[in-house]
Parts: structure tokens; sequence; C-alpha cells
């Protein structure tokens, strides 16, 4: 069994326990006292490559990297440091999050928030909105291509922005056929947890113009950034450099100063 296939399994077993605590109609009921979601679209599409930092405890591939005790004062600093949007790991098995953490983040930010999990059906996108989301993330690799274009509909029925993850040319291929208008490429397979950072440029020619761009994982600084910025991305989404380092918000700095080059600016 891969680790996704693994990760899986825990996230419809902790959903399952959820959705027995709390019905959809209470999500529902919920998201009707809220304002709407934030477009980050147009952030992400300015000039120079948008930071999106994550808040991330553990991973499958490195075991723990920080305690991070206070969610919301981390976000805090990321937005200080110039982050576009602030991306909060809420899978619990293997990554240490919990959707209390994205309601934590939402209270103490202002920039969009991505609920970075491993959606599997409209439950979790009610719930990601609930808890204040704005963006949430899709992985072709863990759905099938009908789930996929109707989890891109009902996200953005309620005003989520779907943020479609793909590793290879075909998982690019059907994001694109699926209708998403902000693909990541994933530089982590998430089968075998190899990274390789090349996959931003060899998949980005396949994307069509158009469609916002995000170079997800491995960046372990400012180098990185502009790697990624001259393969056409428009936002770079970093978890472990931010999190294991001393200063989260001068880091987060440091990349947005490196994306903001005026060489690198999209036409
Ligand atoms: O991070 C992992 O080990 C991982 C394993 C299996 C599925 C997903 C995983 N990570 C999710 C992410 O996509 C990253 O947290 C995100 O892109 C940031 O990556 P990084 O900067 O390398 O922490």
């Amino acid at each position: 069994m891969s680790v996704l296939d693994e990760i899986l399994d825990g996230v419809r077993a902790d959903l399952a326990e959820r959705q027995a605590r709390v019905s959809i109609d209470d999500l529902k009921a919920r998201v009707a006292q809220l304002p709407y979601a934030i477009d980050p679209i147009p952030a992400l599409r300015g000039d120079g490559v948008a930071v999106i930092a994550e808040v991330k405890r553990s991973s499958p591939s490195k075991g723990a990297l920080a305690a991070i005790a206070d969610p919301a004062g981390l976000a805090v600093e990321y937005q200080a440091g110039g982050a576009t949007v602030i991306s909060v790991l809420t899978e619990r098995r293997r990554f240490g999050g919990t959707i209390d953490d994205l309601r934590a983040v939402r209270s103490a930010v202002e920039v969009p928030l991505l609920r970075k999990d491993f959606v599997l059906t409209s439950y979790q996108l009610w719930e990601a909105r609930a808890h204040g989301a704005d963006l949430i993330l899709l992985i072709v690799a863990a759905l099938e291509q009908n789930a996929l274009v109707s989890l891109i509909e009902r996200a953005e029925s309620i005003g989520l922005t779907p943020l479609v993850e793909c590793h290879t040319e075909e998982e690019a291929a059907r994001a694109v056929d699926a209708g998403a208008k902000l693909i990541g490429v994933n530089a982590r397979d998430l089968r075998t947890l190899e990274v390789d950072r090349s996959a931003f440029a060899r998949l980005s020619p396949t994307i069509p113009d158009g469609i916002v761009k995000v170079a997800e994982s491995g960046v372990r600084g400012p180098h990185d950034v502009i790697e990624y910025a001259r393969a056409g991305a428009h936002a770079v989404l970093v978890g472990e450099s931010l999190v294991t380092g001393k200063d989260p918000r001068s880091a987060v700095a440091d990349l947005v100063a490196a994306g903001a080059h005026p060489a690198l600016h999209h036409d």
C-alpha cells in the first residue's frame, strides 16, 4: 500500500467520526453566518511570486518538524512577512493538524486561508468553509475524475477556490480537463515521498496560460523561489523550511523579496 493510500484510509476513518458528531446541516448553518470567502486569484496572479506559507507540524516524509503550540501566532508572523495566502494542514494522523487550527488562524489573520488536507467528500468542503477557509486542496492522485470535477464545482458553488494538485503530466492534463483555475505542481510524489524539484518546469508548459500555477514543496530558500519563478510559477507553497527555521517572519520576507524581482514578473 502506498503512503498516499495509508493516509487516505486514516482520513476516511477520522471523517466518519467527525460526521457522526457534526452534521452537514450544522456546517451549512455556520457557513450561512459567515462573510463570503476571499477570492485569492487576483493576489496570486499579481506581479512577482506570491508566497503561500504553511502551518505544518509533522509529515510522513520527515516525522516531527515543529511543535507549533500557537498556529495563530505563527500565521501572524507569516502575514507580517508578506505571505499572500496561509496554508493550514488539518490532517491529524500524519501531519498533526486539526480543523480547529484553521479556525484559530482565521481569527488571527486577514489573508486568504487554504485548508490543506485530503478532501474526498463535499462534507469536508463545508467543514473548510465553516472554519474560515477560502481555498481547498484537491489532489488529483486521490480522486477519480468524476469526483474531481464534482468537488471543483461544489467547492466553487460555496465560494471556495480549489487548488488542484498534480505531480505527473497525466495528472496535470486531468486537472486542466476538470476545469481547474488554480493548479499546483507538487515536487513531492505522494506515493513514494521523493522530491523532484524539476517537476514544475516539466509540467508548467503543459498548463494553459490563464491558469494560475503554484510550485509546491521543496522550497529551501530564495534560490528555489527564483528557479520556480523562471519556470513560470505565480506562487510557491512552502512548509518545512519555514516551520524549522528560526524566524518565520523574515524567512517569508526573504522569499517574497526574491520573487519580487522585476525580471521575474509575468507578462
Ligand atoms: O510533506 C510530506 O511528507 C507529505 C507526504 C505525503 C503527502 C503530502 C505531504 N505533504 C503535503 C505538502 O504538499 C507539503 O506540505 C507542502 O507542499 C509544503 O512542502 P514542504 O515545503 O516541502 O514542506
